[in-house]
């Protein structure tokens, strides 16, 4: 049995529809089909969960939700006249809609439920056209099937003991089409994960019935060694472990979610990494382990939107409990970090920059300064972490090396650099107005 997750590229428009019919009715074993909501259809478009947390934002502002819902209805309708389905559909979904609207009261609920309502209705779109074709498929709710979720809005977790229950989807004849990106709390109220969180449906569901292959259908042929924006036709990935690819996911590579491993990992699922719009391309498999045949560097993912904050103290390494006490004052402010690479008398910690505030910054700062008696602190902002990994690295000596001349040779001055302790990655800070010809001159050394 095969779970199948559709991205919202595979689900933008009626001929994308038809691909994933062909797609599905190909192979018996595909039995589970998650979808998430219409995405974009070209690059300047919007995606209708984008367009229905406009919606909810301006009900929330005391605003008109009319002009997104009409677009939003108009995304539903425009899929359903291409492949010419009866116009019920898109009442129920307007219904729907209209009733979601009327319970606003709860601020966070009402965002949450329709947010969820993007593929909520498109996996009933979906079933429907399923059937229209002649395929014997049965729209599912989280609900029914026990997908039940930790009431983090916008970052839910899986609770342990829905797995046993979604065993029992393998007894279900038909074709399930299962809504992605969310579940419910157990008050019973919707809560999604966090954004493109479809993929982790797929693999809690690939868990949860214990299948033999999870496929991610997206709008690329593989995974890249790089992202495809910065190098052009870059190396495809044939194969890369779970580690490999949380790591690289984690660091940028949007394709996958990076909290969609951990599911297919703990059940030991193979997932593959597939093209809608070229099924016949084998993809990506992601795996326990792999024959390492390709060198150290496997891939290189890269993310902006980082700032460090630099602390020296003479004597620092003798002060027990520092680092501790550092983090203690991040903590009270709820910011959490990404690195924390340390000398014998300084340490930087690396964090997301959109947790800090103008004013939050000063007060950490002062905090840090007063109660720690720092000789020195500062913070750099607009940071990009470029992130080398691969398997391989283990076994390579000299890597750190290659990749910091190639930074050299390219003029790049590199703002930090931490070794990953798992060692299959390696972290290279840059400014963000340099990390393009950075990660060009580190493709360049390691693949071309
Ligand atoms: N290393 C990479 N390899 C492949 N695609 C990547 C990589 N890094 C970023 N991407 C981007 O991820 C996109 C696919 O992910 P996403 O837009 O979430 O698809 P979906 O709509 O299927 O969920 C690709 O179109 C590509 O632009
Ligand atoms: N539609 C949701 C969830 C999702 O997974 O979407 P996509 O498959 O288009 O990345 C989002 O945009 O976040």
């Amino acid at each position: 049995m095969k779970v199948v997750k559709f991205g919202g590229s595979s689900l933008a428009t009626g001929n994308q529809l038809e691909k994933v019919l062909q797609i599905v009715k190909e192979d018996k074993e595909r039995r589970i089909v998650v979808v998430s909501a219409p995405g974009k259809r070209y690059e300047e478009d919007t995606k209708v969960t984008d367009l229905l947390i406009q919606c909810a934002t301006a009900v929330l502002n005391g605003g008109s939700p009319s002009p997104y819902l009409e677009e939003v209805l108009a995304r539903y309708a425009s899929i359903a006249k291409e492949l010419d389905l009866s116009s019920d559909i898109i009442a129920n979904i307007k219904t729907d809609l209209l009733e979601l609207i009327k319970n606003a009261d709860d601020k966070d609920a009402f965002m949450e439920a329709m947010k969820a309502s993007g593929e909520d209705n498109n996996a009933k779109l979906v079933a429907h056209f399923f059937k229209d074709r002649g395929l014997d498929a049965i729209y599912v709710s989280p609900k029914e099937a026990g997908l039940i979720v930790s009431d983090h809005p916008g970052n839910a977790q899986v609770l342990a003991d829905s797995y046993d229950r979604l065993f029992a989807l393998r007894e279900q004849k038909n074709i399930i089409v299962f809504p992605g990106f969310f579940g419910y709390n157990e008050s019973g109220e919707v809560v999604t994960f966090s954004r493109s969180g479809s993929d982790i449906t797929g693999a809690i569901l690939a868990n949860g019935v214990k299948a033999d292959l999870y496929e991610n259908f997206t709008d690329v042929d593989a995974v890249y060694s790089v992202n495809p924006s910065i190098v052009k036709q870059p190396k495809e990935i044939k194969e890369l472990t779970y580690r490999e690819m949380r790591e690289l996911s984690y660091a940028g590579f949007s394709v996958f979610h990076a909290e969609a491993l951990i599911p297919a990992y703990r059940a030991g699922i193979p997932v593959q990494v597939r093209n809608t719009n070229n099924p016949s391309a084998p993809g990506t498999r992601i795996v326990a382990s792999r024959s390492n045949t390709n060198g150290p560097v496997v891939g290189i993912a890269n993310d902006k939107g980082f700032c460090s904050i630099y602390i020296s103290k003479y004597l620092m390494n003798r002060e027990v409990g520092f680092a501790r006490k550092v983090l203690s004052i991040l903590e009270e402010y709820h910011i959490s970090y990404e690195h924390m690479p340390s000398g014998i008398d300084d340490l930087t910690i690396v964090l997301r920059q959109d947790q800090l505030t103008g004013k939050s910054e000063q007060e950490i700062l002062a905090r840090i300064s007063d109660e720690l008696h720092v000789d020195e602190i500062k913070v750099e902002h607009d940071l990009a972490l470029i992130m080398l990994v691969g398997e391989g690295m283990r076994h390579n000596v000299g890597t750190n090396a290659r990749a910091s001349k190639a930074l050299a040779e390219a003029g790049v001055n590199i703002e930090m650099i931490n070794q990953g302790s798992s060692e299959v990655s390696m972290m290279f800070g840059v400014k963000e107005t340099v990390v393009k010809k950075a990660v060009k001159a580190i493709y360049e050394e390691f693949f071309q």
